[in-house]
Protein backbone atom coordinates (compact mmCIF):
# COMPACT_ATOMS: atom_id res chain seq x y z
CA UNK A 1 0.00 0.00 0.00
CA UNK A 2 2.62 2.61 1.00
CA UNK A 3 3.97 2.36 -2.22
CA UNK A 4 1.34 3.12 -4.15
CA UNK A 5 0.77 6.13 -2.21
CA UNK A 6 3.61 7.57 -2.93
CA UNK A 7 3.20 6.92 -6.50
CA UNK A 8 0.00 8.92 -5.98
CA UNK A 9 1.92 11.43 -4.28
CA UNK A 10 4.04 11.70 -7.16
CA UNK A 11 1.78 11.99 -9.25
CA UNK A 12 -0.34 14.95 -7.36
CA UNK A 13 3.01 16.58 -7.94
CA UNK A 14 2.71 16.16 -11.71
CA UNK A 15 -0.44 17.10 -12.26
CA UNK A 16 -0.73 20.44 -10.17
CA UNK A 17 2.36 21.22 -11.75
CA UNK A 18 0.21 20.84 -15.20
CA UNK A 19 -2.99 22.72 -14.02
CA UNK A 20 -0.82 25.55 -12.93
CA UNK A 21 0.41 25.80 -16.28
CA UNK A 22 -2.99 26.26 -17.67
CA UNK A 23 -4.33 28.50 -15.04
CA UNK A 24 -0.96 30.57 -16.01
CA UNK A 25 -1.38 30.77 -19.27
CA UNK A 26 -5.15 31.66 -18.83
CA UNK A 27 -4.31 34.27 -16.75
CA UNK A 28 -3.05 35.86 -19.74
CA UNK A 29 -6.26 36.10 -21.90
CA UNK A 30 -9.58 37.49 -21.39
CA UNK A 31 -10.97 35.69 -18.33
CA UNK A 32 -14.80 35.83 -17.99
CA UNK A 33 -16.39 35.81 -14.07
CA UNK A 34 -19.40 34.00 -12.85
CA UNK A 35 -21.01 34.42 -9.64
CA UNK A 36 -21.87 31.30 -7.04
CA UNK A 37 -22.64 31.81 -3.50
CA UNK A 38 -22.98 35.41 -3.64
CA UNK A 39 -21.81 38.09 -6.02
CA UNK A 40 -18.35 38.28 -4.95
CA UNK A 41 -17.79 34.17 -4.83
CA UNK A 42 -16.23 34.25 -8.26
CA UNK A 43 -15.88 31.27 -10.48
CA UNK A 44 -14.12 31.19 -14.07
CA UNK A 45 -14.49 28.88 -16.81
CA UNK A 46 -10.61 28.05 -16.09
CA UNK A 47 -11.78 26.67 -12.60
CA UNK A 48 -13.77 24.65 -14.03
CA UNK A 49 -11.60 23.21 -16.63
CA UNK A 50 -8.87 22.73 -14.70
CA UNK A 51 -10.95 20.58 -12.23
CA UNK A 52 -11.93 18.53 -14.92
CA UNK A 53 -8.47 18.05 -16.55
CA UNK A 54 -6.81 17.06 -12.40
CA UNK A 55 -9.81 14.46 -12.31
CA UNK A 56 -9.65 13.36 -15.73
CA UNK A 57 -6.02 12.82 -14.89
CA UNK A 58 -6.60 11.33 -11.87
CA UNK A 59 -8.99 8.68 -12.77
CA UNK A 60 -7.16 7.95 -16.35
CA UNK A 61 -3.88 7.01 -13.83
CA UNK A 62 -5.70 4.87 -11.01
CA UNK A 63 -8.94 3.59 -12.78
CA UNK A 64 -12.23 4.61 -12.59
CA UNK A 65 -14.22 4.01 -9.65
CA UNK A 66 -11.87 2.93 -7.11
CA UNK A 67 -11.14 6.58 -6.10
CA UNK A 68 -13.31 9.37 -4.73
CA UNK A 69 -13.45 12.89 -5.35
CA UNK A 70 -13.99 15.83 -3.91
CA UNK A 71 -13.65 18.95 -6.10
CA UNK A 72 -14.60 22.54 -5.66
CA UNK A 73 -16.34 23.37 -8.58
CA UNK A 74 -17.96 19.23 -8.85
CA UNK A 75 -19.63 20.17 -5.53
CA UNK A 76 -20.98 23.48 -6.52
CA UNK A 77 -22.88 21.76 -9.21
CA UNK A 78 -24.49 19.50 -6.27
CA UNK A 79 -21.96 16.16 -6.28
CA UNK A 80 -21.44 15.03 -2.95
CA UNK A 81 -18.87 16.33 -0.33
CA UNK A 82 -18.84 13.60 2.03
CA UNK A 83 -15.46 11.68 3.36
CA UNK A 84 -15.59 7.97 3.45
CA UNK A 85 -12.82 5.54 4.07
CA UNK A 86 -12.46 4.77 0.39
CA UNK A 87 -9.28 6.64 -1.51
CA UNK A 88 -10.55 9.89 -1.83
CA UNK A 89 -8.99 13.29 -3.91
CA UNK A 90 -9.97 16.42 -2.56
CA UNK A 91 -8.98 19.49 -4.72
CA UNK A 92 -9.33 22.86 -5.29
CA UNK A 93 -8.12 23.56 -8.91
CA UNK A 94 -7.74 27.35 -8.69
CA UNK A 95 -7.70 28.61 -4.76
CA UNK A 96 -7.70 32.46 -5.25
CA UNK A 97 -10.29 32.61 -7.90
CA UNK A 98 -10.46 36.35 -7.18
CA UNK A 99 -7.25 36.63 -7.27
CA UNK A 100 -6.70 35.15 -10.66
CA UNK A 101 -9.56 36.96 -11.71
CA UNK A 102 -7.81 40.35 -10.98
CA UNK A 103 -4.30 39.51 -11.81
CA UNK A 104 -3.06 39.52 -7.67
CA UNK A 105 0.00 36.79 -7.85
CA UNK A 106 -1.48 34.53 -5.62
CA UNK A 107 -3.39 31.56 -6.94
CA UNK A 108 -2.58 27.67 -6.55
CA UNK A 109 -3.75 24.42 -7.14
CA UNK A 110 -4.37 22.41 -3.75
CA UNK A 111 -4.35 18.30 -4.06
CA UNK A 112 -5.03 16.34 -1.14
CA UNK A 113 -5.15 12.85 -0.68
CA UNK A 114 -7.14 11.00 1.94
CA UNK A 115 -7.50 6.87 2.90
CA UNK A 116 -9.91 5.77 5.94
CA UNK A 117 -10.94 9.46 6.59
CA UNK A 118 -6.98 10.75 7.12
CA UNK A 119 -5.13 12.66 5.25
CA UNK A 120 -2.35 11.06 3.67
CA UNK A 121 -0.77 13.90 1.91
CA UNK A 122 -0.62 17.27 0.34
CA UNK A 123 0.70 19.06 -2.59
CA UNK A 124 0.11 23.03 -3.33
CA UNK A 125 1.52 24.57 -6.30
CA UNK A 126 2.01 28.26 -5.88
CA UNK A 127 1.44 28.58 -9.94
CA UNK A 128 2.48 32.75 -9.99
CA UNK A 129 5.30 32.41 -8.09
CA UNK A 130 5.95 28.82 -9.59
CA UNK A 131 6.68 27.29 -5.94
CA UNK A 132 5.47 23.62 -5.26
CA UNK A 133 4.90 22.78 -1.31
CA UNK A 134 4.56 19.30 -0.76
CA UNK A 135 4.10 17.19 2.30
CA UNK A 136 3.11 13.26 3.10
CA UNK A 137 2.11 11.83 6.65
CA UNK A 138 5.27 10.92 8.60
CA UNK A 139 7.96 12.48 5.59
CA UNK A 140 7.90 16.02 6.04
CA UNK A 141 6.96 19.56 4.38
CA UNK A 142 9.03 20.39 1.21
CA UNK A 143 9.08 24.12 -0.88
CA UNK A 144 10.37 23.24 -4.25
CA UNK A 145 12.13 19.66 -2.63
CA UNK A 146 13.89 21.48 0.35
CA UNK A 147 12.25 21.25 4.01
CA UNK A 148 10.67 23.31 5.31
CA UNK A 149 9.57 24.24 8.75
CA UNK A 150 7.11 26.54 10.91
CA UNK A 151 9.00 29.35 13.14
CA UNK A 152 9.71 28.94 16.17
CA UNK A 153 8.59 32.28 17.66
CA UNK A 154 6.10 32.25 20.76
CA UNK A 155 6.08 35.28 21.69
CA UNK A 156 2.71 36.65 20.33
CA UNK A 157 4.17 40.22 20.10
CA UNK A 158 6.54 39.01 17.53
CA UNK A 159 3.90 36.88 15.50
CA UNK A 160 2.12 38.03 11.83
CA UNK A 161 -1.10 36.34 11.80
CA UNK A 162 -2.58 35.98 8.53
CA UNK A 163 -6.65 35.84 8.12
CA UNK A 164 -9.45 36.55 5.28
CA UNK A 165 -12.45 37.95 4.72
CA UNK A 166 -13.94 35.24 2.75
CA UNK A 167 -17.54 35.19 0.69
CA UNK A 168 -20.02 35.51 2.74
CA UNK A 169 -20.54 39.66 3.18
CA UNK A 170 -23.77 39.45 5.56
CA UNK A 171 -23.32 42.20 8.53
CA UNK A 172 -23.43 40.35 11.10
CA UNK A 173 -20.59 38.31 10.05
CA UNK A 174 -18.29 40.97 8.68
CA UNK A 175 -18.55 42.69 11.99
CA UNK A 176 -17.33 39.81 14.17
CA UNK A 177 -14.68 38.92 11.55
CA UNK A 178 -13.29 42.99 11.58
CA UNK A 179 -13.60 42.65 15.54
CA UNK A 180 -11.51 39.43 15.83
CA UNK A 181 -9.07 40.91 13.80
CA UNK A 182 -9.01 44.45 15.50
CA UNK A 183 -8.38 42.42 18.89
CA UNK A 184 -5.73 40.37 17.66
CA UNK A 185 -3.65 43.83 15.57
CA UNK A 186 -4.32 45.59 19.02
CA UNK A 187 -2.34 42.68 21.51
CA UNK A 188 -0.39 43.64 19.67
CA UNK A 189 0.97 41.60 16.88
CA UNK A 190 3.53 42.60 14.41
CA UNK A 191 1.03 42.30 11.54
CA UNK A 192 -1.77 40.86 9.92
CA UNK A 193 -1.62 39.62 6.33
CA UNK A 194 -3.68 37.76 4.06
CA UNK A 195 -2.37 36.36 0.24
CA UNK A 196 -6.48 35.66 -0.85
CA UNK A 197 -5.87 31.72 -1.13
CA UNK A 198 -6.14 29.44 1.84
CA UNK A 199 -4.29 27.14 0.58
CA UNK A 200 -1.10 29.69 0.10
CA UNK A 201 -1.43 30.77 3.70
CA UNK A 202 -1.09 27.89 5.23
CA UNK A 203 2.02 27.14 3.44
CA UNK A 204 3.32 30.67 4.68
CA UNK A 205 2.75 29.02 7.70
CA UNK A 206 4.86 26.00 7.22
CA UNK A 207 7.14 27.80 5.82
CA UNK A 208 7.62 30.12 9.36
CA UNK A 209 7.22 33.53 7.07
CA UNK A 210 3.67 33.63 9.36
CA UNK A 211 2.89 32.22 12.59
CA UNK A 212 -0.78 31.68 12.43
CA UNK A 213 -3.46 31.45 9.74
CA UNK A 214 -7.36 31.25 10.93
CA UNK A 215 -10.65 31.52 9.02
CA UNK A 216 -14.27 30.53 9.11
CA UNK A 217 -15.86 30.14 5.87
CA UNK A 218 -13.37 28.04 4.01
CA UNK A 219 -13.62 24.78 3.30
CA UNK A 220 -12.27 21.46 3.22
CA UNK A 221 -11.09 21.70 -0.61
CA UNK A 222 -9.22 25.10 0.73
CA UNK A 223 -7.28 23.56 3.19
CA UNK A 224 -6.94 19.78 2.71
CA UNK A 225 -3.71 19.77 1.00
CA UNK A 226 -2.21 22.52 3.76
CA UNK A 227 -3.47 20.66 6.78
CA UNK A 228 -0.84 18.14 5.68
CA UNK A 229 2.19 20.91 4.97
CA UNK A 230 1.55 22.61 8.36
CA UNK A 231 1.54 20.20 10.05
CA UNK A 232 4.56 18.06 8.35
CA UNK A 233 6.28 21.12 9.10
CA UNK A 234 5.50 20.87 12.61
CA UNK A 235 2.68 22.98 13.20
CA UNK A 236 -0.99 22.22 14.23
CA UNK A 237 -4.16 22.82 13.37
CA UNK A 238 -6.94 22.87 15.69
CA UNK A 239 -10.56 24.23 15.97
CA UNK A 240 -11.64 27.53 15.92
CA UNK A 241 -12.82 26.88 19.57
CA UNK A 242 -9.17 25.22 20.64
CA UNK A 243 -11.07 21.84 20.76
CA UNK A 244 -9.75 19.46 17.99
CA UNK A 245 -9.55 20.05 13.80
CA UNK A 246 -11.94 18.59 11.97
CA UNK A 247 -11.91 19.07 7.43
CA UNK A 248 -14.87 19.45 7.17
CA UNK A 249 -16.59 21.99 9.71
CA UNK A 250 -15.53 25.29 7.70
CA UNK A 251 -13.27 26.59 10.35
CA UNK A 252 -9.62 26.32 11.64
CA UNK A 253 -6.49 27.85 12.95
CA UNK A 254 -3.29 26.51 11.66
CA UNK A 255 -0.32 27.47 14.16
CA UNK A 256 3.56 26.97 14.10
CA UNK A 257 2.73 25.95 17.42
CA UNK A 258 0.15 25.74 20.50
CA UNK A 259 1.13 28.83 22.85
CA UNK A 260 0.56 31.26 19.81
CA UNK A 261 -2.71 29.23 18.36
CA UNK A 262 -4.28 29.17 21.78
CA UNK A 263 -3.82 33.39 22.22
CA UNK A 264 -5.52 33.92 18.77
CA UNK A 265 -8.40 31.46 19.66
CA UNK A 266 -8.96 33.74 22.90
CA UNK A 267 -9.85 36.70 20.36
CA UNK A 268 -11.84 34.80 17.42
CA UNK A 269 -15.65 35.70 17.53
CA UNK A 270 -17.11 32.40 16.22
CA UNK A 271 -20.28 32.44 13.84
CA UNK A 272 -22.09 29.55 12.07
CA UNK A 273 -21.17 27.89 9.25
CA UNK A 274 -22.80 25.06 7.40
CA UNK A 275 -20.62 22.09 7.68
CA UNK A 276 -19.41 20.87 4.29
CA UNK A 277 -20.53 17.35 4.74
CA UNK A 278 -24.19 18.68 5.70
CA UNK A 279 -26.90 17.46 3.50
CA UNK A 280 -27.57 19.54 0.37
CA UNK A 281 -30.88 20.45 1.22
CA UNK A 282 -29.78 22.36 4.82
CA UNK A 283 -26.66 24.40 2.32
O1 LIG B 1 -12.91 30.23 -3.84
P1 LIG B 1 -11.44 30.02 -3.76
O2 LIG B 1 -10.64 31.06 -4.42
O3 LIG B 1 -11.07 28.63 -4.20
O4 LIG B 1 -11.05 29.99 -2.20
C1 LIG B 1 -11.01 31.11 -1.33
C2 LIG B 1 -12.26 31.14 -0.51
O5 LIG B 1 -13.37 31.23 -1.35
C3 LIG B 1 -12.28 32.37 0.39
O6 LIG B 1 -13.39 32.27 1.24
C4 LIG B 1 -11.05 32.40 1.29
O7 LIG B 1 -11.05 33.56 2.06
C5 LIG B 1 -9.83 32.28 0.49
O8 LIG B 1 -8.74 32.27 1.41
C6 LIG B 1 -9.95 30.97 -0.24
O9 LIG B 1 -8.79 30.44 -0.55
MG1 LIG C 1 -10.33 27.71 -2.52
Amino acid sequence: MADQWQEAYDFAVQVARAAGAVIRKAGEEEIKVQTKSSTVDLVTKTDERVEKIIIGSLKEQFGEGTHCFIGEESVSKEEPCILTDKPTWIIDPVDGTTNFVHGFPFVAVSIAFAVNKELEFGVVYSCMEDKMYKARKGQGAFCDDEPIQVSDVKDIHKSIIISEHGTDRSPEKVQKIFSTMKKILCIPVHGLRGSGTAATNMCLVACGAVEAFFEIGIHCWDIAAGAVIVREAGGLLLDVDGGPFDLMSRRMVSGNNRVIANRIIKEIEIFDSVRDDAPIAKK
